[in-house]
Parts: C-alpha cells; structure tokens; sequence
C-alpha cells in the first residue's frame, strides 16, 4: 500500500521583496501521514520559509502546496485561513497562548476560531495525555514554560489536525522540559496518528524525529531516516560548510 502522504512541496520558489536570493529555490517534499519530520539547515538557509509556505502562512512565488491531496496554495482569503484553522496545528517556540483565556480555553481556540464543534471528550483527552489534567482553569501565566508548550501541544492535537508545524518548540526550554515535550510530540505521533514537521537547529530534537530533511540555500540536500544524534551534528556540519 502506498503511504498516504499529509503535506506536500512541489518546487516551491520564493524571493523576498529586496532580497538578492532566493530563500526557497526548487524545493520539492512530501511529508508522509503518521510521521515525525524535522527540517535543519545552517541560518538562513530556508527553514521558517518552508515552513510557513506549506503551512499557509505565506505564499511562494511559484511551485504547489498540497495539504492532504488539496491545493492550498491556489486558495484566497478568507479560504485559506479558513483551511489552515481546519486543517494545520501549530507548535511555537514562544508558545502563542492567550494569557487572558485559561488552558482549556486555549485548548478550544482554534476550533471555535475555525466555527466548528470542539470535540470535548478528545481534547480532555489530549489534555490528560500531555499530563495537564487538573491545571485546566489555570491561566498559562500560572505554568511554567514547559507545561505552557504542553498546552501549544494539547491546542494542535485537540483540532485533529492533516499536520503539526513546530517551529523550534524546545528552542526556549530548558533540557529536561525540552526532553518532555519532545517525548510528547514522538507519542502524538505513535499514538494519536499525528503527523508533525518541525524546525530544529537542535541534533538531538532531531534525533526524535523519523526524518530529517537537509536545507541549504533554499534547497533540499539531502536526508536522513531515524538517524542517530551524533550522524545528525555531523551532517549539520558538512551542510553548514558548503
Ligand atoms: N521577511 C523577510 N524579508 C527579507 N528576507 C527574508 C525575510 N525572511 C527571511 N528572509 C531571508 O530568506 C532567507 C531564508 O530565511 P529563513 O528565515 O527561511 O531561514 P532559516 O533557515 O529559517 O533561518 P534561521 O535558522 O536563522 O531561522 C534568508 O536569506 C533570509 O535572510
């Protein structure tokens, strides 16, 4: 059987206005359902752009984004927030919660932002799951910083997103917190059916990953499939040194 693929790339080219070269040149990549992905590269080299064209969050010059088989990239405003409310989750490394509305509330945000029914029952699932049973009437300022990204976490998983997008998620965690939501992401994964691409300059959040995928000036250079830390810092060092 063919791997159902959640989100895909076909040679995405973008320049930014001023800019004297491309941050994305020809990059083509098909993430698969189910899967955990990470996306490295040296600074500069096309990450964010990447992530945020396949995630609808800007558009590339020219190439196709398809997300679960539909073209978002030919979508106008207002259809395109409307389908990445629907359909895309999203992990930051500054956790992007409302301060104002408690976890639960959070929680819920993306669905009611998006007019659908929040399926309760799962997202006190989800909220169990990333271990905040019990803190669901806290304010996120009450949390620490790695409970406040288990929320990000619980927010994306409880709209049943096509796919996560975390950018740099463990970038403002200390090591064991970073561990903890690392761990959580591998289990929405495994567990829930996720699937998630995520931006890392880290080699050991992306040894988490099934996949990492090898930016340098706005293309593809290579992969790799569960690779080991030390493989990953290695080829983070040959890349930045092109
Ligand atoms: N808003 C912008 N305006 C102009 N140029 C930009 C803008 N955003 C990014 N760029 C340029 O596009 C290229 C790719 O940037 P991008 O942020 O995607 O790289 P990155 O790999 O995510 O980098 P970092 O690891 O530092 O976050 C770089 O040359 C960058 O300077």
């Amino acid at each position: 059987m063919r791997d159902t693929v959640a989100v895909e790339a076909i040679n995405l080219v973008k320049t930014y206005p001023g800019a004297s070269v491309r941050a994305l040149d020809g990059v083509s990549v098909a993430f698969g359902a189910g899967t955990f992905n990470a996306v490295m590269g040296p600074s500069g080299s096309g990450k964010s752009t990447l992530l945020q064209c396949t995630a609808g969050l800007d558009r590339a010059d020219s190439g196709r984004v398809l997300l679960a088989g539909q073209e978002i990239s030919r979508l106008r405003e207002p259809k395109l927030t409307e389908a990445r409310r629907q359909r895309v989750g999203f992990v930051f490394q500054s956790y992007n919660l409302l301060d104002s509305l408690s976890v639960w509330h959070n929680v819920l945000l993306p669905q009611r932002l998006a007019g659908t029914r929040p399926d309760r029952r799962w997202a006190r699932e989800v909220v169990r799951r990333v271990g905040l049973a019990g803190r669901e009437k806290d304010q996120p300022s009450r949390l620490s910083g790695g409970q406040r990204q288990r929320v990000a976490l619980a927010r994306a998983l409880a709209a049943r997103p096509e796919v996560i997008f975390a950018d740099e998620p463990t970038g403002a965690l200390d090591l064991t917190s970073g561990r903890e939501v690392l761990g959580l992401l591998r289990e929405a994964v495994d567990d829930l059916g996720a699937t998630i691409v995520m931006v890392t300059h880290d080699p050991t959040a992306a040894a988490w990953a099934d996949r990492v995928v090898f930016l340098a000036d706005g293309q593809i250079v290579t992969e790799m499939h569960r690779p080991a830390v030390e493989s990953i810092a290695e080829q983070m060092t040959a890349v930045s040194a092109r």
